[in-house]
């Protein structure tokens, strides 16, 4: 690691920053996170509240910390969430804390959020980086959605209702990566969390 300069921003604090990734369901966000928690297990990715039950495999913790309805209101009430959403029927937020904290050590941290979250986001912290994840067709979205087989099929629609909003709101974002191929597009993103600040 170089040493460090007084006067000179240290490198580390230069890549100190906020990137947030998001796009429709099912288009391969936790595919791509998993595969960057595998392979660079340095980055670092916030763990967000959820009211929504756990899927198999899922464990308090590591994907999400899994609350209650009551326990979810009561961190939105106090401010303990940086941003937070409805989504599908459950809610779903970032706490606040760690985000913060991680970066206020000059360290960059990655957040997986919904559109409505990444608006919140944007406003709260204009300087963050905003990607958005593309499925390469309509119909692929649909087949990855229906095919991960943890939703009934009227939360599939809720969700693909979702999507035709969210895919609409593309350009909003920074920069897009097609998840053509989950390794590819985790190297893309791995490539951006490690751009420095503007
Ligand atoms: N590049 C890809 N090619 C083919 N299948 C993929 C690809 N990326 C992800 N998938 C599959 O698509 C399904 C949805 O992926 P994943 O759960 O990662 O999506 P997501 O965007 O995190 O969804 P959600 O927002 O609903 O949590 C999974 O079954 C996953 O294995
Ligand atoms: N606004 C927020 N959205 C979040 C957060 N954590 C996850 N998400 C997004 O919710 C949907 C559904 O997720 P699922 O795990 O139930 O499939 C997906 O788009 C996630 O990216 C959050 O803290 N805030």
């Amino acid at each position: 690691m170089d040493a460090e300069i007084p006067g000179l921003p240290s490198r580390a604090a230069d890549a100190a920053r906020l990137t947030v990734l998001s796009g429709p369901s099912g288009v391969g966000k936790g595919s791509v996170v998993a595969e960057i928690r595998r392979h660079h297990p340095s980055v670092w990715l916030s763990v967000s509240v959820t009211t929504r039950p756990p899927r198999p495999g899922e464990e308090h913790g590591k994907q999400y910390y899994f609350v209650s309805r009551d326990e979810y209101d009561q961190m939105v009430a106090a401010g303990d969430l940086l941003e937070h959403a409805e989504f599908a029927g459950n809610g779903y937020g970032t706490p606040r804390r760690a985000v913060e904290e991680r970066l206020a050590s000059g360290r960059p941290a990655l957040l997986e959020i919904e559109l409505q979250g990444a608006r919140q986001v944007r406003e709260a912290m204009p300087t963050a980086q905003f990607v958005f994840l593309a499925p390469p067709s309509w119909d692929e979205l649909v087949r990855r959605l229906v095919g991960r087989g943890t939703e009934d099929e009227v939360t599939i629609r809720r969700r693909l209702e979702a999507a035709v909003v969210e895919l609409a709101a593309e350009k909003e974002f920074d920069v897009t990566i097609v998840n053509d191929n989950v390794s590819q597009a985790a190297t893309e993103l791995v490539e951006l969390l490690t751009v420095p600040v503007r």
